[in-house]
C-alpha cells in the first residue's frame, strides 16, 4: 500500500453555487457568476483542503487547473485567497498536440505559488438548446423520462443550439461574457481556440465529454505530475467535467455512471501511486455535505429552486 508521501492527489472540485444554478436554469457554456453562496462554498473548500494539508504534512496543491466559464475561475480565485496562494491564470490551446508539449516554468513550482491553466476540455457539457432554459419548464415539455435520459444517460444529449439565436453577436455589448441567458461570442471569448482551429461543440453528451476531457488528463495534468515530481493539483470543473474525470479515472461503467451526481464545491480527493499513476481510491473531504448536495443535484426540476 502506497503512504502518503508515495502519492500524487488531485483534489477535484465542481465550482461553488451559479447564478443559474440558484434560478434552477440550465447553464453549459453560458458564462454565469457565482452566488454569494457559491463564494462561500469556495471558502469552505478552501479550508477542507488546508485541513487536509495540515492534518497529513502535506504541501498545498502546486498547480491549478480550471475550464474557461468564469464560474470556475472565480471558485479558484477565493480559494487561492484563502491558501495565500498567488499565480497567474493562462488560457491554454485545447489542441491535443500542443496539450502535450506544455511546460511549467520552475520559477512557477515554488512555496506560496499556483499557476492555473485554463482550457475548454474543462467546461461543462454543452447542453445544447436547453441552455438558458428552466428546467421544471423543460421536464414539464419533455417528460420524466426523457428528460432523465438526456440529463444522465451516457449517450443523452440535447438538441443542438442555434448559435445565431443563442450566442452574443460579435459586435454586441456583452460579446466577451454573454448576457441574458446567451452564451458569449466565440471568435471573441474562446479567440485562442479559434487560432488554433479547434472545433467547439454545439451540444454534447456525457460520451462526448468524456472523449474531449481524456486528452487533458492523460496530455497535461497526470504528465505534468509526473516531469514536475508533484504531489497534488486542484481543478475546479463543472458537474458533468467532473464526473467525466472519475469515469475514466476510477473506470466507472457506461451503466454506473448515471447514477454519480456531484455537489457544488466540495471537495474530491484522487490519489494516484506516483511511480505508476495508478488509480488508489477516491474520497470526499466531507462526505455527508457532499451525499445530502448530490441527492438534491440530481432532483434539480422536479423541485423548486436550490
Ligand atoms: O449546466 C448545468 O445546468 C448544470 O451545471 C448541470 O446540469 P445537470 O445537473 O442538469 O446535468
Amino acid at each position: 500500500m502506497a503512504s502518503q508521501q508515495d502519492t500524487f492527489k488531485i483534489f477535484v472540485l465542481r465550482h461553488g453555487q451559479s447564478e443559474l444554478n440558484h434560478e434552477n436554469i440550465f447553464c453549459g457554456w453560458i458564462d454565469a457568476r457565482l452566488t454569494d453562496k457559491g463564494k462561500q462554498q469556495a471558502r469552505n473548500s478552501a479550508q477542507l483542503i488546508k485541513q487536509y494539508c495540515d492534518n497529513n504534512d502535506e504541501p498545498l496543491p502546486q498547480v491549478g487547473y480550471t475550464s474557461r466559464l468564469v464560474r470556475t475561475q472565480q471558485t479558484m480565485e477565493v480559494i487561492m485567497e484563502e491558501l495565500a496562494l498567488k499565480g497567474d491564470f493562462s488560457v491554454i490551446s485545447g489542441d491535443v498536440h500542443a496539450l502535450k508539449k506544455i511546460e511549467l516554468p520552475d520559477e512557477l513550482l515554488v512555496k506560496g505559488q499556483l499557476p492555473v491553466l485554463q482550457t475548454w476540455r474543462l467546461n461543462e457539457r454543452h447542453y445544447g438548446a436547453w441552455q438558458g432554459q428552466r428546467k421544471p419548464n423543460v421536464l414539464k415539455d419533455v417528460g420524466d423520462e426523457e428528460y432523465m435520459r438526456i440529463r444522465r444517460d451516457y449517450q443523452g444529449k440535447p438538441p443542438l443550439v442555434d448559435l445565431s439565436l443563442e450566442m452574443v453577436q460579435p459586435n454586441e455589448k456583452g460579446a466577451a461574457t454573454g448576457y441574458e441567458f446567451k452564451e458569449p461570442n466565440r471568435t471573441v471569448k474562446y479567440a485562442t481556440e479559434d487560432a488554433a482551429g479547434e472545433t467547439l461543440p454545439i451540444s454534447e453528451s456525457l460520451a462526448e465529454v468524456v472523449t474531449r476531457i481524456r486528452p487533458f488528463l492523460d496530455g497535461v495534468v497526470l504528465r505534468i505530475a509526473k516531469k514536475y515530481k508533484l504531489d497534488s493539483c486542484i481543478i475546479v470543473g463543472h458537474g458533468s467535467s467532473v464526473r467525466s474525470l472519475l469515469k475514466i479515472i476510477e473506470d466507472i461503467t457506461d451503466q454506473e455512471i448515471k447514477n454519480v451526481d456531484i455537489p457544488n464545491g466540495i471537495p474530491l480527493v484522487i490519489e494516484f501511486d506516483k511511480n505508476d499513476l495508478s488509480f488508489i481510491k477516491s474520497f470526499y473531504l466531507d462526505p455527508e455535505s457532499a451525499k445530502i448536495n448530490a441527492a438534491k443535484v440530481r432532483k434539480e426540476g422536479f423541485e423548486k429552486n436550490p
